[in-house]
């Protein structure tokens, strides 16, 4: 059986040759500079943590391979207004349709909503998808590492600079925290979640964040739901988290912003 990530990356493929056939370079690029200026994420991120408190990453995910469907209340403007009510430095928004019932539009939205820097969370498997993404108003993007080679990480990654974004990398095992170091990353986030078997542990943070690129701000990724998650991973040398599913499924999405943070 094929792993999720492989299909997504097959049909992430065949959605951006259909979108370059509808839309040429030229165009994308010129929306991406006409766009509204980056805000600059990993600035964001740096400057809102502190001993005893990790940056937050918030993320608006409705639905997810592994869970089904999170949140069925879903208003992309309000869930920004609650994630920076409740302290989140950040905020993550979801565009993938097919795994994830994103869209492009949830991007636009909850950056409109407030003065939080965004990062798209999607699959990148194409530079082209960069110049959309900030076209969509993105002020980071995603690379994750289990999904592509050196190369096209490099790509995308120049791409992004060249725009004015940030690029968090994204590794799961040594051997990508390795290759993150070789790109030269420093932004980069331990997946807790392994993408091909859901299995999520908090100590695959704890194992990688030693290697990492001795500049590098590291962000934890997935599966915190409590404050003690929270408290772990800063001792593991996390300086920032990113959390979707336990704050998607409150109710008061702001106090439980603000619960997680301590
Ligand atoms: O909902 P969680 O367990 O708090 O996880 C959030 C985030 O880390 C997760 O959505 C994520 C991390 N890397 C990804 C790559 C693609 C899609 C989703 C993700």
């Amino acid at each position: 059986m094929t792993d999720i990530l492989a299909k997504i990356a097959a049909y992430k493929r065949e959605d951006v040759a259909d979108r370059k056939r509808r839309r040429a370079f030229a165009q994308v690029d010129a929306a991406a500079k006409a766009a509204s200026s980056p805000r600059g994420f990993k600035a964001a991120l740096e400057a809102g943590h502190a001993p005893g408190k990790l940056s937050l990453i918030a993320e608006i995910k409705k639905a997810s391979p592994s869970k089904g469907l999170i949140r069925a209340d879903f208003d992309p403007p309000a869930l920004a207004r609650a994630y920076a009510e409740g302290g989140a430095a950040c905020l993550s928004i979801l565009t993938d349709g097919p795994s994830f019932q994103g869209a492009d539009g949830y991007l636009i939205d909850a950056r409109a909503a407030v003065a939080l820097p965004c990062i798209r969370k999607d699959f990148l498997v194409d530079p082209w998808q960069v110049a959309e993404s900030r076209a969509l108003g993105a002020d980071a993007i995603l690379v994750i590492l289990a999904m592509i080679d050196d190369a096209l990480a490099a790509d995308l990654m120049s791409e992004a600079a060249r725009l004015g974004m940030d690029a968090l990398v994204e590794v799961h095992d040594e051997a990508e925290m390795e290759r993150a170091g070789k790109l030269g990353s420093t932004l980069v986030g331990i997946n807790n979640r392994d993408l091909k078997s859901f299995v999520v542990d908090l100590a695959v943070t704890e194992r990688l964040a030693a290697q990492a690129p001795a500049d590098a701000l590291l962000v934890t990724e997935s599966g915190l739901f409590v404050h003690d998650d929270v408290v772990r991973m800063e001792a593991a040398g996390a300086k920032a988290m990113l959390v979707g599913e336990s704050l998607m499924r409150q109710v008061n999405v702001a106090a439980a912003t603000k619960a997680l943070l301590g």
